[in-house]
């Protein structure tokens, strides 16, 4: 995968930044572009590897943002960040026109939550050239969480990763532009999220770069019974066991504490190869 071996480590940690107002656990505090390249800043410095630039909610019962609007949002944020910093964006979108200027203003990686299933999504994904990290779901954020049923969670999310990475290299993006993500929380219940956390080996043996977005989820909650602004210590673990189970990257809002983590596994990992 190049641009995750020319530009970050593995396991790297990806810093959100959501560029809206109503994002689950931090919604309005980065929608201002001077307060997002801040809190970039910050998360730079204390060592993060990339930044997750979003302007569309997609948490349970979210709607969809007008076109315009996610443009506002999120363009000044990525020029801000590519202007002062040194560090990979990858862009959180579904809209194709969305991407393609994202691409123009230097972003380094799509990452849609739809799996580029929005019409002309794939033909914007693959004109950039960039990485793309597809993710499954099941259903929209609107109701996603009113019923999700399965008949066994991880084959279904396997087999939806399988079936779109195959269409998407049919349709013209190399291979090796391609990450997966299991999507935790779109359309799963605790115990489905569990079950693919505790299964992420089986999705990181696919070969595709694995990306896990657990952070202060409801899951972090549902287990350790705390409330959102509390959920770091969960979010921290979470993401370490997913690093440690062969993820590439974890997608987090508390940058310092998984880079610790991160750099915790790494360590470790440079080591135990040493002593083969
Ligand atoms: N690849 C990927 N992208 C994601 N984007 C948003 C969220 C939702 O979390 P957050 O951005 O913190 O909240 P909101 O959607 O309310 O902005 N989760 C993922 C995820 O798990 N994987």
């Amino acid at each position: 995968m190049t641009i995750l071996s020319e530009k970050t480590p593995s396991p790297a940690v990806m810093g959100v930044i959501n560029a809206t107002p109503d994002s689950f656990s931090d919604g309005g505090r980065f929608i201002d572009p001077d307060n997002a390249l801040s809190q970039a800043r910050a998360m730079v410095e204390a060592g993060v590897d990339w930044v997750d630039v979003g302007g569309e909610s997609t948490r349970p019962g979210a709607k969809p943002v007008p076109l315009q609007e996610e443009l506002d949002r999120v363009c000044p944020v990525i020029e801000a960040i590519h202007r002062e910093l040194d560090v990979p964006i990858s862009l959180d979108t579904s809209a194709p026109e969305v991407m393609r200027e994202g691409a123009r203003l230097g972003i380094s990686m799509i990452n849609d939550v739809r799996s580029l299933e929005r019409e002309g999504a794939v033909a914007a994904a693959r004109d950039t050239g960039l990485a793309v990290c597809i993710m499954h779901r099941q259903g929209e954020p609107e109701t996603m969480q009113d019923r999700p049923e399965y008949s066994n969670v991880l084959e279904e999310v396997l087999g939806y990763l399988d079936r779109r990475a195959a269409e998407l290299q049919a349709a013209g993006i190399p291979g090796d532009r391609l990450l997966y993500d299991p999507g935790f929380g779109f359309g799963k219940t605790l115990e489905h999220n569990l079950v693919l956390l505790e299964n992420l080996e089986a999705i990181v043996a696919r070969g595709w770069p694995v990306l896990a977005g657990m952070s202060r989820k409801s899951m972090i909650g549902g287990v350790t019974g705390r409330p959102v602004e509390e959920r770091m210590p969960g979010s921290v673990a979470a993401a370490t066991m997913a690093m440690m189970k062969g993820a590439a990257i974890v997608r987090v809002h508390d940058v310092k504490e998984t880079v610790d983590a991160a750099r915790m596994v790494r360590a470790a990992r440079e080591q135990g190869s040493l002593r083969e």
